[in-house]
């Protein structure tokens, strides 16, 4: 299996190879659930700079998932360590992890919206991330009223504002879990796999709609995909995980189809 691995330098752009431009630093990342059972994740290092969009491709099963959770505190870190947004992950007790999620925007498959109530309610609960049980009955600042429907216009669906969010299709739907992530002002966007459920044309929407984000408030985003040209199209940087191990890793311009073939690769178990 052939494996293609540029070092971080030549992955990046001059500007963005500082310590301090990463919002994200993970070293050797080793991940088990249980004990005794195998490693999901075998020594993964990463880093992700601010502005850029990096797409993490693997197999169903790869690890995927499981790194973009570590970065939260949402999977365990058998060993490594793992830097997000200047919070070292592994040492965080509750009131600190809380803090740093409500630093990170996170973008779903199944969207996660609250279908009965309005496409702006949903967005204003990305202003309460960090402040406990809420009535969602109960009024919202206005200045958060406003701002919910700017970032509501940002992604395309200010006339949807008032219609409940079931009503939504699938693509409008994700914009507005995208403008609720936005209105935490995140630092990180984690995007898993945001684009799995939707027709090819309404992806690439998702997609550039996500990377100009990145841009515009310079702050990383992370996106999960399983399409190689999706990838290709929309994103800086590709990162491919097989078995828990980064087997791919460059900046997009610089790859192509063939070098992340290995990544999908039919296994020993022929599960691909
Ligand atoms: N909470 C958990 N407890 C035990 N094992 C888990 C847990 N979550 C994931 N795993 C296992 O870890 C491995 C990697 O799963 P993960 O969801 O990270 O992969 P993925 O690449 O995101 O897959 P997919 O593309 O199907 O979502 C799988 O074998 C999975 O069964």
């Amino acid at each position: 299996m052939s494996t293609t691995l540029l070092p971080l330098e030549a992955a990046l752009p001059a500007e963005q190879t500082t310590e301090q431009d990463s919002l994200v630093r993970v070293r050797d990342l080793k991940v088990q659930y249980t004990p005794g059972s195998g490693l999901v994740l075998d020594g993964v290092d990463l880093d992700l700079f601010r502005g850029e969009t990096v797409a993490l491709l693997g197999s169903s099963g790869s690890g995927k998932s499981t790194l973009m959770k570590s970065l939260t505190g949402f999977a365990p870190i058998t060993s490594g360590t793992v830097q997000a947004c200047e919070f070292n992950v592994a040492d965080l007790r509750r009131g600190q992890l809380r803090r740093l999620r409500s630093q990170v925007g996170q973008v779903f498959q199944q969207f996660n919206l609250i279908g009965r109530i309005s496409v702006l309610t949903n967005v204003l609960t990305g202003a309460l991330h960090d402040a406990g049980p809420v009535n969602l009955a109960g009024s919202f600042r206005s200045s958060d009223r406003r701002r919910a429907l700017e970032l509501l216009d940002r992604v395309g669906i200010a006339h949807k504002a008032a219609d409940e969010a079931r009503s939504l299709s699938g693509g409008q739907q994700q914009r507005v879990a995208i403008a609720r992530a936005l209105m935490q002002n995140p630092r990180l966007i984690l995007a898993d796999e945001p684009v799995a459920s939707l027709d090819p044309r309404m992806s690439r929407v998702v997609l550039e709609l996500l990377q100009s984000i990145a841009r515009e408030e310079n702050i990383p985003v992370l996106v999960s995909l399983h399409v190689l040209p999706l990838a290709l199209g929309h994103s800086d940087r590709i990162v491919g995980l097989r078995h828990g191990q980064i087997i791919v890793s460059g900046r997009t311009n610089d790859l192509d189809a063939e070098q992340l073939a290995p990544v999908y690769d039919i296994d020993d178990q022929g599960e691909e």
